[in-house]
């Protein structure tokens, strides 16, 4: 076991340095279009499954409560969150209507979607960018593996951050770093002058 534990840190220090290399451009693209989107008075909705859904939501309370700065609280909205919404659509649709139908209520013009999905296979990921498109937003997508068929829906101005690893965990653990830097970037363009 403490050989299992010890090999896990060691693959996830490796994947994080591999990322290192990798993101910082796609990390900074991605954290201008959300400055973008909130300096146009747009709002940013965020979704995911599993470890994900907690990505996403992490996301969120970052932007409408505090990240390291004191600053006003920024629009963001986690489609994860409302157990209602959520059950009734996947009972009276399907699972993967869950994001997308939230979307075509609650997406605009200028929005910008971050969709989170290891894989890049979820369906009701893959639909929620399709309804984002649809309402003419942006898409920041934090993935792994190859993309999936999330990296075969994104367009020019849409921006792909792919950690390069295919175990869904050591992704996960890099997309939360990728977030971390997304607020930073925010909030230090948005905020230069703020103090913790
Ligand atoms: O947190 C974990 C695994 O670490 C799981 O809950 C994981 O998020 C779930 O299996 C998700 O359904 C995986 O979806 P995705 O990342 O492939 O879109
Ligand atoms: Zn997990």
């Amino acid at each position: 076991m403490l050989e299992r534990v010890k090999h896990n840190f060691r693959e996830s220090i490796e994947t994080k340095i591999a990322a290192s290399e990798e993101l910082p451009i796609a990390i900074e693209k991605g954290g201008m279009v959300m400055v973008e989107c909130l300096l146009g008075g747009h709002k940013i909705l965020s979704c995911g499954n599993g470890g994900s859904a907690g990505d996403a939501q992490h996301f969120s309370s970052e932007l409408l409560n505090r990240y390291e700065t004191e600053r006003p609280s920024l629009p963001a909205i986690a489609l994860t969150t409302d157990s209602s919404t959520i059950t009734s659509i996947a009972n009276d649709y399907s699972y993967e209507e869950v994001f997308s139908k939230q979307i075509r209520a609650l997406g605009n013009s200028g929005d910008v979607l971050l969709a989170i999905s290891t894989s890049g296979n979820s369906k009701n990921v893959i639909k929620a960018i399709e309804a984002a498109v649809a309402r003419d937003m942006k898409i920041v997508a934090l993935t792994g593996n190859d993309g999936g068929e999330i990296a075969g829906l994104l367009g020019e101005n849409d921006v792909e951050i792919r950690v390069p690893s295919g175990r869904t965990a050591r992704i996960q653990e890099v997309h939360l770093l990728a977030i971390h830097c997304l607020c930073e970037i925010i909030d230090t363009t948005l905020f230069p002058q703020a103090e913790s």
